[in-house]
């Protein structure tokens, strides 16, 4: 937890304001005893002196108390809104700080922290860091004060009583330190059933297309119930236990109050003390005991947001796997376009074997490179490794002549223009969904994009065009359509290189071979890499590589690998007739 105080440093000035103001509503509160033991010992009890004289005492000291209690309570006041600031300014600063160091993430890491797990630590976990943060404010000072004040204010009063403090303070403590035992071990399992809850929540959203049609609601029920059943149980012990430790407090309170009375009475006999001493004894008691509620409060509260802090700082201490390099090289040259993988080797984090081994080729301006080969061969994983949303094991890839690991993340991923294999939008109109690729791209250019990816067609007969609504993801068009817009949102970039992670997959054939010509046409100069299933998506290109298990067995045209390539073949033959091949 203390790892995240940084945080609270643009806070300093609000937090010395509130100790200043819960230094006062200490004292105020530590002096009202006094002031009620002065109207009981001279105001009530001095039969001696005359009624009118005593009434005005009275009535003086009962105004003083007043003006201090409402001193107090303006006092309480101002630090509960000093408190909410820094509490909610700090989990702004947290959630800001947690979302910029996620989006700095490579798939590797976003593979480690499961989406789920992430999105609670964003919500759930900084929101207990900031309802501690301020209750601690409110009553982390103040409860020290009023606890030592109360005792040194005590044993003024009747120091022969002051062993009572001491069975208050033993008992309270045990009580604290065995909820504390209790409890503590739980919070971590809260945090991670949240995890939980929440990640089978998502599969169900996000899937419930899947659940319908293979009719496993009962199923899902039954996963969700047990998620569910498993969080409210630990909780349900969690609060049992703080349901046995308030009134327990309240009964050591009670207790107390019976000793002081039994203890001062018995002085009060023996006259070596006074009604008003005692009583105002007894409220110091009650304060010295309401300090340690207070205190234990704050101890329950701290297990559970420490390990929420905890898990903070493990997304904020994550060093991201790839880096931009110290001094970055300029990837403008001559070499517009131009890939080269030399002796490329590559496997997952914790993985036992390469997935691709070996891969060397290289990728020319002015030509498409085609990757064909089975599902799971690894042509994602080998455009993937472009970009670099993951770093090679051995060997280089190099991009206009520069290795990708001494270019900046930035200037690499400017000069490519990425399709995924699952297209992904964001919620907002077709338009702002292109201008995701140049947020300044003009009205041709948002024309021309949508020509060339075949888009056009299906957005001019929406009623709004380019100014028609798309759901979040992308849900409200069809797969194709979404498709047609990924890749006209990464033309309308205009980048160096293209790359098609089986882009064309949701398109019928003829949209799919109209695309790829009025590709060729339009990026006559790009150097467009393209990963497909389809042999008639690959047949034209200038270069084919075939993988199989991670390995290149192939590379040349079409003509070439088909008298020289098997598995090429295969592939081919088992999609078209010998006629359409030739
Ligand atoms: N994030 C990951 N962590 C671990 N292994 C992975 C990961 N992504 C893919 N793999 C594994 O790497 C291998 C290659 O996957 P890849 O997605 O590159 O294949 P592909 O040829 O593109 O397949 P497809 O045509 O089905 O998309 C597969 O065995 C896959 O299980």
């Amino acid at each position: 937890m203390l790892k995240l105080t940084k945080y609270l440093k643009p806070f300093i000035c609000h937090i010395i304001l509130a100790i200043i103001l819960l230094f006062a509503q200490a004292m105020a509160d530590l002096s009202l005893p006094d002031y009620m033991s002065n109207i009981i010992n001279n105001g009530i009890q001095q039969n001696n002196i005359p009624i009118v004289t005593r009434q005005k005492y009275i009535i003086n000291t009962g105004i003083v108390m007043l003006l201090i209690s409402l001193a107090s309570a303006l006092c309480i006041v101002g630090v509960g809104f000093l408190a909410s600031k820094v509490a909610a300014g700090l989990s702004c600063n947290l959630r800001k700080a947690v979302f910029t160091k996620v989006q700095s993430f490579s798939k590797s890491e976003l593979d480690k922290f499961s989406t789920a797990s992430l999105i609670t630590r964003t919500t759930n976990d900084i929101t207990q860091i900031q309802t501690l943060v301020a209750l601690m404010i409110r009553m982390v000072f103040y409860a020290p004060i009023m606890g030592v004040g109360g005792v040194i204010k005590a044993i003024e009063k009747s120091p022969s009583m002051s062993w009572i403090i001491g069975v208050a303070v033993i008992s309270l403590l045990i009580l604290i330190v065995a909820v504390f035992l209790i409890a503590m071990p739980k919070f971590k399992t809260i945090q991670n059933l949240i995890d939980r809850l929440n990640l089978v929540t998502r599969e169900n959203l996000s899937g419930m297309m899947v659940i319908r049609a293979f009719n496993t609601q009962a199923f899902e029920e039954e996963r969700f119930d047990m998620a569910n059943k498993n969080l409210t149980n630990t909780n349900i012990f969690v609060n049992r236990v703080m349901a046995f430790m308030f009134p327990t407090m309240m009964l050591i309170m009670n207790g107390i109050t019976l000793l002081i009375v039994w203890a001062g009475a018995k002085e009060i006999a023996a006259s070596s003390m006074q009604v008003g001493d005692m009583m105002a004894f007894m409220q110091y008691a009650m304060q010295i005991i309401s300090a340690f509620l207070m205190l234990s409060f704050i101890f329950i509260m701290i297990p559970r947001a420490s390990v929420a802090a905890q898990r903070i700082a493990e997304v904020l201490d994550t060093q991201p796997e790839i880096k931009d390099p110290k001094n970055p090289k300029s990837l403008d040259n001559d070499l517009k376009g131009y890939i080269e993988f030399k002796n490329v080797s590559f496997r997952y984090h914790g993985a036992q074997k390469n997935i691709l081994e070996n891969i060397s080729f290289t990728a020319l301006p002015g030509e498409t490179t085609a990757i064909i080969g089975s599902t799971g061969s690894g042509k994602s994983t080998l455009i993937n490794l472009i970009p670099r949303f993951y770093d090679v094991n051995e060997g280089q890839i190099l991009v206009n002549g520069v290795d990708v690991r001494d270019i900046s993340q930035s200037d690499l991923r400017d000069k490519i223009g990425y399709v995924p294999q699952k297209s992904s939008l964001f919620s907002g109109t077709i338009e702002s969904n292109l201008r995701y690729g140049n947020e300044n791209a003009s009205q041709e250019d948002l024309l021309e994009a949508a020509n060339i990816s075949q888009a056009m067609e299906f957005i001019n007969e929406k009623t709004n065009a380019f100014e028609s609504e798309i759901s979040q993801d992308g849900s409200n068009i069809s797969g194709g359509q979404k498709q047609r817009l990924s890749i006209a949102r990464a033309l309308i970039k205009k980048p160096e290189i293209f790359i098609f992670d089986d882009s064309f997959s949701a398109l019928d054939f003829k949209t799919d071979a109209a695309l790829r010509k009025s590709l060729k046409e339009k990026l006559a100069s790009s150097t467009i890499i393209l990963v497909a299933q389809r042999i008639s998506t690959v047949m034209n290109a200038e270069k084919i590589i075939v993988l199989d298990e991670g390995k290149v067995v192939g590379i040349g045209n079409h003509k070439q690998l088909m008298e020289s390539c098997t598995t090429y073949k295969e592939i081919a033959f088992s999609q078209l007739s010998k006629e359409e091949l030739s």
